[in-house]
């Protein structure tokens, strides 16, 4: 569900192409950390111990002041955006042979390690003379790994709105570390950030987590707000914590990132993988988040009901609120596959009641036609209609997402109000909102496959030494995604796209865009994603 928007990145570093190349055609360059630790000098495979990964790499400036991006350049505009390993910032590590060797379950597989060079493209619509373009790291086993199992003692967090799935991450972080490596040291950090330094931890087992991917919700419990990173790595290194997997959505994955750029400044061996987590699947980059599904299977339910009251009376109207604070995914799926909706509202699309063309209007037509209608408003929808019409001021939560004021409620009353006042018709208007029942349910089975993946995904990474990185689904394929990039923007639905557009002709409802507001969606979706900081290449020995 990503638009495929010319990225400036690719031309940028096509156009640099220029630095020496090395036999296998990618350049090296030096580069330096941004935050001033020893000169690392980028340096040409070697045989003993292949490094974790390409060659070389140079690191570019990141979009955030202290952040890097690791930069791999191949030919024909091969760009790839690596993501960090403990041998970036810790020289001499010892690696070991993958203990997965050794496990009958998984010698069978006649190709089971990943290769070190597999990366995944970003995007895959290309045509015939296209830059091969921005590539991440294939997520899976390597031969060698950088931890041994009894030296691991890993920690898991979940932050953020609960979404149906996390138990089943839990779950299968844990059982992955102790089958595929041995590993049996696994904390599990209660409440969310906070709990690092301001709750108990539980010791997790295999065994004690053998049924939870059962139960919706999050056995760790969850919090927002609380994020203090020195206190977290502070703890993290008094408990001698050395891999730390996080599960969130697009803030934890900032306060992640957080996290690993000062764990990197202490020089600490602690790898830190994040699990990108939302039902409003708002996460940048990856094809979609776990949970994703159910919540739009879940939410089938609650348009059914409305669909069956609206339909059993004369001029019914079923109103079902979704969630979505920012992003409308869930709202427009859950549409697209009902059938049974007239009109669907999300805050990407902004739409207006009275007058010619309006939402008002348009009710009227659908209910002398058909007698009855269905509309599905995600909760971030209207909520400047409302704050005009609450002169409400803006509240946040306590980190920092924006509160919403009930969009279901404030339509509802507003469509009574319109019909009752206008001596139109009589309705008979219901209001559904479904909201926490569809995030607090366990996962269904193709999400509960999806996150067992994810998590080995996580596993396999931390193990093999990488960090800073978030694992997702890009093009379908397991990829480690460096954290800049997921929390650069947020993941909208874009409504000139195709997909929108099935929605419209599915509901037949208006657009409610004049031809400026269309103009204007074009523009926003071709312009390049205006960096905080400049995304640039160091050029050896140069800055
Ligand atoms: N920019 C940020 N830097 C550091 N921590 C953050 C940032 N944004 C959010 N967080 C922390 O991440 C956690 C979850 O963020 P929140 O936005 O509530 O949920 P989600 O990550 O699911 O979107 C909270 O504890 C919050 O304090
Ligand atoms: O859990 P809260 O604080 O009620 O917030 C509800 C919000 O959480 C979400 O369910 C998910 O938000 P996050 O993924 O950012 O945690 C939103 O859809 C919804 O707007
Ligand atoms: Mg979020």
């Amino acid at each position: 569900m990503q638009s495929e928007a010319a990225d400036p990145r690719i031309d940028a570093a096509a156009a640099e192409s220029h630095e020496p190349q090395s036999p296998t055609g990618r350049q090296i360059i030096d580069f330096e950390l941004r935050n001033s630790l020893p000169r690392v000098r980028a340096t040409s495979p070697s045989s003993a111990d292949p490094p974790p990964g390409p060659a070389a790499a140079s690191l570019v400036m990141g979009t955030d002041p202290g952040s890097t991006l690791k930069i791999v350049k191949g030919e024909f505009g091969y760009v790839l955006e690596d993501v960090p390993h403990l041998t970036d910032y810790l020289s001499d590590l010892p690696t070991y042979p993958n203990p997965i060797k050794e496990n009958p379950a998984y010698s069978v597989v006649k190709q089971f390690f990943v290769n070190q060079d597999d990366t995944v493209p970003k995007k895959v619509v290309v045509q015939k003379d296209s830059p091969r373009g921005i590539h991440f790291r294939r997520a899976g086993p390597r031969q060698r790994v950088y931890f041994e199992s009894d030296d691991v003692n890993a920690c898991i967090v979940t932050c953020g709105g609960l979404c149906p799935g996390l138990n089943t991450v839990i779950r299968e972080i844990i059982c992955g570390l102790s089958y595929m490596y041995g590993v049996d040291k696994v904390l599990g950090i209660e409440g969310g950030y906070r709990g690092f330094y301001a709750r108990n931890t539980i010791q997790l087992t295999p065994k004690s987590v053998n049924d939870i991917h059962k139960r919706g919700g999050t056995i760790l419990s969850t919090s927002r707000g609380g994020h203090d990173t020195l206190k977290i790595v502070d703890n993290i290194q008094d408990r001698g914590i050395n891999q730390v997997y996080i599960i969130g959505g697009d803030g934890t994955q900032k306060g992640a990132a957080a996290i690993f750029e000062e764990i990197r400044r202490r020089r600490l061996k602690v790898a830190v993988a994040g699990i990108p987590k939302t039902i409003d699947n708002d996460i940048a980059v990856i094809d979609k988040s776990f949970g994703f599904d159910t919540a739009v299977e879940e939410a089938q339910r609650a348009i059914n009901a409305a669909h069956v009251e609206a339909e059993s009376v004369e001029n019914g109207i079923g109103v079902v609120k979704l969630m979505g604070r920012y992003s409308g995914f869930i709202a427009m799926y859950a549409t697209l596959a009902s059938r049974d909706v007239d009109c669907c509202l999300i805050p990407e699309s902004p739409f207006y009641l009275e007058g010619k063309g309006g939402l008002y209007e348009y009710i009227e037509k659908r209910l002398k036609e058909n007698g009855h209608m269905v509309i599905v408003v995600a909760e971030g929808a209207g909520q400047d209609l409302i704050i005009e019409s609450m002169k409400s001021m803006d509240h946040e939560d306590a980190s920092g997402n924006k509160l919403l004021l009930d969009v279901g409620l404030w339509l509802s009353q507003g469509i009574k109000n319109y019909f009752t006042s206008r001596q139109k018709m009589t309705i008979n208007l219901k209001y559904i909102d479904p909201t926490y029942m569809i995030r607090a349910i366990p996962s269904n089975a193709s999400d509960n496959v999806y996150c067992t993946l994810l998590a080995q995904s996580a596993v396999h990474g931390a193990m093999a030494g990488y960090t800073g990185f978030t694992v997702g689904l890009v093009n379908g394929r397991q990829t480690y995604i460096p954290f800049d990039r997921v929390t650069e923007k947020r993941n909208k639905v874009v409504i000139t796209d195709r997909m929108w557009a099935r929605l419209l002709s599915s509901t037949n409802q208006p657009s409610f865009l004049s031809s400026k507001d269309v103009e204007e969606a074009n523009i926003r979706e071709e312009q390049p994603k205006q960096t905080s900081g400049e995304v640039k290449c160091m050029e050896n020995g140069s800055t």
